[in-house]
C-alpha cells in the first residue's frame, strides 16, 4: 500500500502532501550526510522585507524545515521603510558568502520594492525558488536547472499518485509566474513524468468549466476560495489544489484551498487536501534544490 494514498471508497482518494513532503525530506536528510562526508554543510538564506504575518510564519516553516534536515538556515530580517538599496545590498552579500548555497527571497515584497530586479539580482547558482530568468529561461528551452518549488512538488503528487502523466490532458488554472507558468512549462517538457497536454487558463478565460471538464488532471492556483467545484469536474479526474486562503475570521478563521473539497471529492478519483497537501511539497523542494545547490557549488556528486 502507498502510504501518499488514502483511499476512501466511493469518494476520491487522498494524496496526503505531509507523507510525500516526508519522504522527500528523508532522501534529502542522505543527500546532506553525503555531502557532510565531502566536507560540505549545506546553506540556505531566508530574506524577509515584509509584515504580512503568513510571510513570517512561511518562513519560520523553512527553517524549521532545514534544521531537521541539516541545512544550515540563515534569515535576513529587512526593514519595510528600508530603501530597496539594502535588500539589494544584502543579495550581494549572500551572492559572494561561501557559506551560503542557496538564497529565498519571500515574496510579496513590501510595496514600492522592484522585485523583478530583486529576483534577477540573486546568482542564478543560489536560485533555489527558480526565479531568476535564467533558470525560468532554461526551464523554457528544456534544459532545466533550478524548478519553482511549487511545480516540482505537484509533479511529484501527480507521480505519487500513480498519475500517467505522458499523453494525459492537464488544465492549469492560474498563470502566475510562481505557479502556473512553470507548472505548464514543466509538464510540457518531453520526459517521463512530464510529456503532457497542457492548458493554462486565467481570469480572461472564457467558460473556465468547459476547460476543467475535460482534463484528466485539474491543478488550481488562482487564489481564488473554492473557485472550482465537483460539478465542473470529469468523473475520476485528478485534482491538486495550490490555493491557500484564510477565510473567517477569530476563531472559526481556516484555511481552504482554490477547490471546493467536499463536491471535488465527489466527482474526482484522487484529491490533495489544504492544508497537507502541495503546501508541505513546496516546503520540502525547496529543501531539495537546496542541496542541489551546494551539490553544484561544490561540485559533489549526490544523486538527490
Ligand atoms: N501551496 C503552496 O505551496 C503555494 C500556494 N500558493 C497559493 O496559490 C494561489 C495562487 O498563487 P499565485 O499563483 O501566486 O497567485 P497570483 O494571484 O499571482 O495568480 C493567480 C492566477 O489565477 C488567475 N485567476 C484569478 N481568478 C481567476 C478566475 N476566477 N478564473 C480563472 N483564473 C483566475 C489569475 O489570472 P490573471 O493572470 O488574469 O490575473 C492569475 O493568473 C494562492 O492562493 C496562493 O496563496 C502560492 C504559492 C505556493
Ligand atoms: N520566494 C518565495 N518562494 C515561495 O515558495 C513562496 C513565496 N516566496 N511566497 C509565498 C508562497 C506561498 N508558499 C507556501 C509554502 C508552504 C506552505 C505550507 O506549508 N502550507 C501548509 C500550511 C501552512 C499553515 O498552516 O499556514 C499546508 O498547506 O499544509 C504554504 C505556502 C511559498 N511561497
Amino acid at each position: 500500500m502507498n502510504d501518499a494514498i488514502q483511499e476512501r471508497p466511493g469518494r476520491a482518494d487522498v494524496i496526503d502532501g505531509e507523507a510525500v513532503a516526508a519522504s522527500v525530506r528523508e532522501s534529502v536528510t542522505a543527500a546532506v550526510g553525503r555531502l557532510g562526508e565531502a566536507g560540505v554543510t549545506p546553506g540556505l538564506a531566508t530574506v524577509l522585507m515584509s509584515d504580512d504575518p503568513a510571510s513570517e510564519t512561511y518562513v519560520r516553516m523553512k527553517q524549521r524545515d532545514c534544521e531537521q534536515v541539516g541545512i544550515e538556515s540563515h534569515h535576513v530580517e529587512i526593514d519595510t521603510d528600508a530603501p530597496q538599496s539594502e535588500l539589494f545590498a544584502t543579495i550581494d552579500q549572500l551572492n559572494e558568502d561561501p557559506a551560503i548555497d542557496g538564497i529565498l527571497i519571500q515574496r510579496p515584497l513590501t510595496e514600492g520594492v522592484d522585485e523583478p530586479a530583486a529576483l534577477r539580482r540573486v546568482d542564478p547558482e543560489k536560485d533555489v525558488d527558480g526565479f531568476h530568468p535564467e533558470n525560468v529561461g532554461r526551464l523554457v528551452t528544456g534544459d532545466p536547472r533550478f524548478v519553482p518549488c511549487t511545480p516540482l512538488g505537484v509533479q511529484r503528487l501527480l507521480t505519487e499518485a500513480g498519475v500517467e502523466i505522458p499523453g494525459s490532458d492537464v488544465v492549469i488554472v492560474g498563470r502566475s509566474e510562481l505557479v502556473g507558468k512553470p507548472l505548464a512549462n514543466l509538464l510540457l517538457g518531453r520526459d517521463d513524468d512530464a510529456d503532457a497536454t497542457v492548458t493554462v487558463c486565467h481570469s480572461n478565460t472564457e467558460d473556465l468549466a468547459n476547460h476543467v471538464s475535460r482534463a484528466d488532471v485539474v491543478v488550481v492556483a488562482a487564489g481564488v476560495p473554492r473557485l472550482v467545484t465537483g460539478e465542473m469536474l470529469a468523473e475520476g479526474s485528478v485534482v491538486i489544489d495550490v490555493g491557500i486562503n484564510a477565510v473567517g475570521e477569530g476563531d472559526d478563521r481556516t484555511l481552504v484551498g482554490d477547490v471546493d473539497y467536499e463536491s471535488a471529492s465527489e466527482v474526482a478519483s484522487a484529491i490533495t487536501p489544504v492544508p497537507g497537501g502541495v503546501g508541505p511539497m513546496t516546503r520540502a523542494m525547496l529543501l531539495r534544490n537546496t542541496v542541489n545547490a551546494a551539490a553544484r557549488q561544490a561540485g559533489v556528486e549526490i544523486d538527490s
